[in-house]
């Protein structure tokens, strides 16, 4: 969005969650924010700053539509924003307005000028729909996803901001749309069974079988947006937003979205779930003398260690 300011400073405020002024540690506030572009794509766009990455769709004359290429370079960006440990927390977003119209996009999802027979056709000449790996990527990532919706969020670009941990959107701008059934589509996991998860049965299948839009408030009051800000304090409320979360431990952050996750993933969101049980039992004494018994090739004395209730 226009009001972004881009510029060098020095690494520890980049990588630094919590700016530092004589020994007094505050929070970054919106009018830190100096986002750096981390990469150059040509889809999206792809910045950080103060442990907050921000990727945004940039082909707003089609409304932030995704191909093949788009998808590809999300997967990119989420993969890098994942493996960071300056990041916790990642803004999804859609840059505008469209110097055609002046219209604002969080995503409409597939392009369907790129669509072909068995899905979305890449310049490799394969058909994909890949957008359903850059969704478990944002769902199994152990980092806050927030969407920070500027203008339309359709038919793929709706499913995304659903399956992100929080949704923002613009008061003036946002409209949520499942057009779905209209070009013979159907996302039939998260977009839909999560969705109906989050706003009820009855509301989901309206949203799906009837196509209407959806202003930032009429969301909000469905329960599918955490809140409603005005747009040109959409950037920077998403921003303060990702403060708040990066003062918190992040632990039980990556624990509390798992466990969240749990029930409605099944054995990958056990697995997901329990392999951050192992990273935190690994850092245990007693994990330390399993290891090293094997090691020394003796049997492992885990008397000293309790049964604890
Ligand atoms: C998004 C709109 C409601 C906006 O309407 P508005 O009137 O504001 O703007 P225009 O219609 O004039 O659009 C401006 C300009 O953008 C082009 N455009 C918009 N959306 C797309 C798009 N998705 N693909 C290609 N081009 C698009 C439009 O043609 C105009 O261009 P001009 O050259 O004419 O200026 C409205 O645009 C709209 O309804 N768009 C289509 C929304 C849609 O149907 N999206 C696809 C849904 S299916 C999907 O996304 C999907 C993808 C997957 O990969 C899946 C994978 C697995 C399961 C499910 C999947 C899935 O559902």
């Amino acid at each position: 969005m226009g009001t972004f300011s881009e510029g060098k400073h020095p690494d520890f405020k980049i990588r630094g969650r919590l700016l530092s002024c004589k020994g007094i540690r505050f929070l970054p506030k919106s009018k830190d924010m100096n986002w750096i572009t981390a990469k150059d794509y040509e889809d999206i766009t792809y910045k950080k700053c103060n442990g907050v990455a921000r990727i945004a769709f940039n082909r707003p004359e089609i409304r932030n539509a995704f191909r093949p290429k788009t998808t590809a370079e999300l997967y990119d960006a989420f993969y890098d924003a994942q493996e960071d440990t300056s990041i916790g927390v990642v803004l999804l977003s859609g840059e505008g307005p469209s110097s055609k119209d002046g219209g604002w996009a969080f995503c409409s999802g597939g392009d369907q000028k790129a669509r072909g027979k068995q899905g979305y056709v890449g310049e490799d000449g394969y058909h994909r729909l890949n957008i359903l790996e850059v969704q478990r990527l944002i769902r199994f990532m152990p980092k806050v996803v927030i969407a920070v919706v500027p203008g339309w969020a359709v038919g793929g670009g709706h499913s995304l901001h659903v399956v992100c941990d929080l949704t923002l959107a613009s008061k003036e701008h946002a409209i949520f749309k499942q057009t779905d059934a209209d070009v013979t589509s159907f996302d039939g996991g998260y977009g839909s069974a999560y969705l109906a998860k989050m706003v009820g049965q009855k509301k989901a299948r309206e949203i799906f079988f009837l196509g209407r839009n959806y202003s930032a408030q009429e969301a909000y009051e469905m329960g599918m947006v955490n809140a409603v800000i005005p747009h040109a304090e959409l950037e920077s409320t998403a921003y303060e937003w990702a403060q708040e979360i990066l003062a918190k431990s992040p632990t039980s952050i990556k624990m509390l979205k798992f466990a969240m996750n749990l029930t409605d993933d099944g054995m990958v969101g056990q697995q997901v779930f329990a392999g951050e049980a192992t990273r935190l039992a690994y850092g245990t004494e007693e994990a330390k003398e399993g290891r090293n018994a094997f090691l020394e090739k003796r049997k492992p004395d885990f008397g000293k260690n309790k049964w604890i209730p």
